[in-house]
């Protein structure tokens, strides 16, 4: 993000991202609860609003998203039964729209697995060659192929024991579903809206403030 903050505590308008991301998921829905992983060496959550709101407890995050997920499940054990659902979103997806939010949980509540919120692909997909400059090396068929969003929503028992499993064999899951799937688990993709962005490069910072300014006039 070419930024010395955190991308989490940058603002968007007068608010961080990270209690818009969360005012987004604990105001749109009823959750027993949220847990959010923090940096060992954050300094700045207790800034947050979400820092006063007792839905949310915090724990210590890792280095790499697995390990944050991980450790919030763990400071979870006490709390949740093995088949509680557990949702979980990255800080970066701010713009996560309500009904989107609800039709995931909606549409998995008797699931035995869960799935996750993800986009069709909508561009002609590239294969690149590998070499400099890249050149086409084939053009892939898009029909079956989805973005992965979050939230993801599984079942706390399950999520626990794949990431543990991926984490002692070594192997690396950018997402939730990846662990489930390696675990022989066919996770659902429920159909999510496209600007459900994650903030990744600069320009994302204004695209998801046009976003944010037409889901409160969507929803006003
Ligand atoms: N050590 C980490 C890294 C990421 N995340 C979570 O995973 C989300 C998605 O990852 P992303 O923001 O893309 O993570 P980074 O790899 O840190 O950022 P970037 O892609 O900008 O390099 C983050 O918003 C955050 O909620 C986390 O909990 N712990
Ligand atoms: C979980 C995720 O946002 C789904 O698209 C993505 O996999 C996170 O990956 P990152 O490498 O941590 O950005």
């Amino acid at each position: 993000m070419k930024s010395e903050l955190p991308k989490q505590y940058l603002m968007l308008g007068h608010r961080y991202l990270l209690d818009i991301t969360l005012s987004r998921i604990l105001d749109q829905f009823e959750f027993a609860g949220c847990m959010v992983s923090l940096n060992a060496r954050d300094r700045w959550w207790q800034d947050t609003e979400a820092s006063g709101d007792d839905r949310v407890q915090t724990c210590t995050g890792g280095d790499e998203r697995v390990h944050s997920v991980f450790s919030a499940l763990h400071a979870l054990q006490e709390q949740a039964q093995p088949d509680d659902w557990v949702l979980v979103h990255d800080a970066a997806r701010p713009c996560l729209h309500s009904g989107d939010l609800s039709r995931l949980v909606t549409a998995l509540s008797d699931h035995p697995v869960g799935g996750l919120l993800a986009a069709p692909v909508a561009d002609t997909l590239k294969k690149a060659d590998g070499g400099e400059p890249a050149r086409v090396d084939t053009t892939v068929d898009r029909r079956h192929l989805w973005r992965a969003l979050t939230p993801q929503m599984f079942r706390f028992g399950a999520l626990t024991r794949a990431l543990e499993q991926c984490l002692s064999r070594g192997y690396s899951v950018t997402d939730e579903s990846s662990a489930l799937e390696l675990m022989g688990d066919r996770p659902v993709l429920i159909e999510g809206r496209p600007d459900n962005i994650k903030i990744t490069v600069p320009s994302d910072l204004a695209l998801a403030s046009f976003i944010l300014e037409r889901l409160s006039t969507d929803s006003a």
